[in-house]
């Protein structure tokens, strides 16, 4: 799931790290030498109280943890310190395993100038909006999570953050938690707080997997201990009553449904009407996903809103549909303002576009995945667990 992007940022990752590589030793070929020996003279060293308090706290490239933690803090005494230190790692050099590598970033960070700056970032952002963008990450929400990652990592002093990869990481991290969590609400107390009976309408095309959901979260609310009642608002493709059926039938759950061709707001409102009558927790109410044009669907939808009013709207579409999907949550949100979204098929997207880009757009969160055809494949969906996906080891 989603492990062609995941891929991508890991690349991003590295890109950042070869470039603070190269710059640390094109850095260490040319100063080291001089200010290594000119700090050891006890001044202070060379470097500028600025560098220092750089070299100490975000010295992300030396490779050497114990070094760039110990260096800096202090202007007045940091670049002596990361100079001393730097200087016995030279000695240690000599007699030990030594290398040119280890040596000059040794020295480099004496200088205590590797510090990522903008120009380090231009080239690895470039390909990251571009394996965003390619991932059917919309426009806007790539841009921002660009701004993040430049906020984040140009010129901050991270004392905590030893490499330049955990500093990359901690950046993507944080820009893709802002974008994906916009909106997040806990669905489940809001459903169980609410007065009875709670009713949630489903929107979005045909095929993405809306009735499927409507069959998952009916058995979602009966293992919470919620009696169901599903209502079959999709009066106009044939065959629609027969396919919720065969899922309510399976579920033994509760089904409302007219003849085809009926007005779906009144099915609905019949199937409040029972579950008032009957005790019954949730309605889940599925829509139609095509009409003769989208002009009346989206009137359709409305008119559904106005008579029933729903606790409510959720918006079905599948994950592999990239920005399309995108598109039409916006459209839909139009139409009948969406309180979330459910993410079908997100077991066959390696995109993950929509994934990160539905709430941003929509200004609401994603609510469930869909990970597969079995009543139990959903998911409520985690924002730390799909950056976890994303950019750790998982
Ligand atoms: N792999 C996978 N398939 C899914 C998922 N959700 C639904 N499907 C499949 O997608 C197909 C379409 O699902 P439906 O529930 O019929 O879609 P719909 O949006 O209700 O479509 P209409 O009834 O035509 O409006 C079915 O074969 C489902 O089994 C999912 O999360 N993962």
């Amino acid at each position: 799931m989603f492990d062609g992007l995941k891929d991508k940022l890991g690349s991003f990752r590295e890109d950042v790290e070869e470039t603070a590589e190269e710059k640390a030793e094109a850095e260490a070929e040319t100063d080291a030498p001089t200010e290594a020996d000119e700090s050891s003279e006890g001044t202070g060293g060379p470097s500028s109280p600025a560098d220092s308090v750089e070299a100490g706290a975000d010295e992300p490239v030396a490779g050497d943890a114990d070094l760039a933690t110990e260096g800096g803090g202090d202007p007045e005494e940091g670049g002596g310190l990361a100079a001393d230190e730097a200087a016995a790692a030279l000695e240690e050099d000599d007699d030990e395993e030594s290398g040119p590598g280890r040596l000059k970033r040794a020295a480099a960070f004496a200088t205590g100038k590797i510090i990522i700056e903008e120009e380090d970032l231009e080239d690895p952002l470039w390909n990251l909006e571009m394996a965003l963008l390619e991932s059917d990450v919309e426009m806007n929400v790539a841009e921002e999570i660009l701004d993040t990652i430049r906020g984040k990592m140009i010129g901050e002093t991270r004392a905590q953050v030893e490499t330049t990869g955990e500093l990359v990481e901690v950046a993507l991290r944080d820009a893709l938690y802002d974008v994906i969590s916009v909106g997040q609400f806990d669905f489940d107390e809001r459903v169980q707080d609410a007065d009875k009976p709670v009713t949630i309408v489903f929107t979005g095309v045909n095929g993405v997997g809306k009735t499927t959901s409507i069959a998952k979260l009916s058995r979602y609310f009966e293992e919470r201990g919620l009696d169901v009642v599903m209502a079959n608002g999709d009066t106009y493709r044939a065959g629609a009553n027969e396919q919720i059926r065969e899922h309510a039938d399976a579920l033994a759950t509760k089904l409302i449904s007219h003849e085809q061709g009926g007005d779906p707001a009144a099915v609905l409102y019949d199937a409040v009407e029972y579950a008032e009558a009957n005790d019954v927790d949730v309605v889940l109410g599925d829509t139609a996903g095509r009409l003769h044009t989208s002009d009346d669907l989206m009137a359709q939808l409305e008119k559904i809103d106005r008579v029933v009013d729903p606790d409510m709207t959720l918006f079905v579409d599948e994950a592999v549909a990239g920005q399309d999907a995108v598109k039409r949550a916006e459209q839909f949100n139009d139409a009948a303002e969406i309180n979330g979204t459910v993410l079908t098929k997100a077991d066959a997207d390696s995109s993950g576009g929509a994934a990160i880009s539905i709430a941003y757009v929509t200004g609401r969160p994603i609510l469930f995945l869909g990970v597969g055809q079995g009543y139990d494949d959903i998911e409520r969906f985690d924002p730390e667990r799909l950056v976890d996906r994303l950019v750790g080891e998982e």
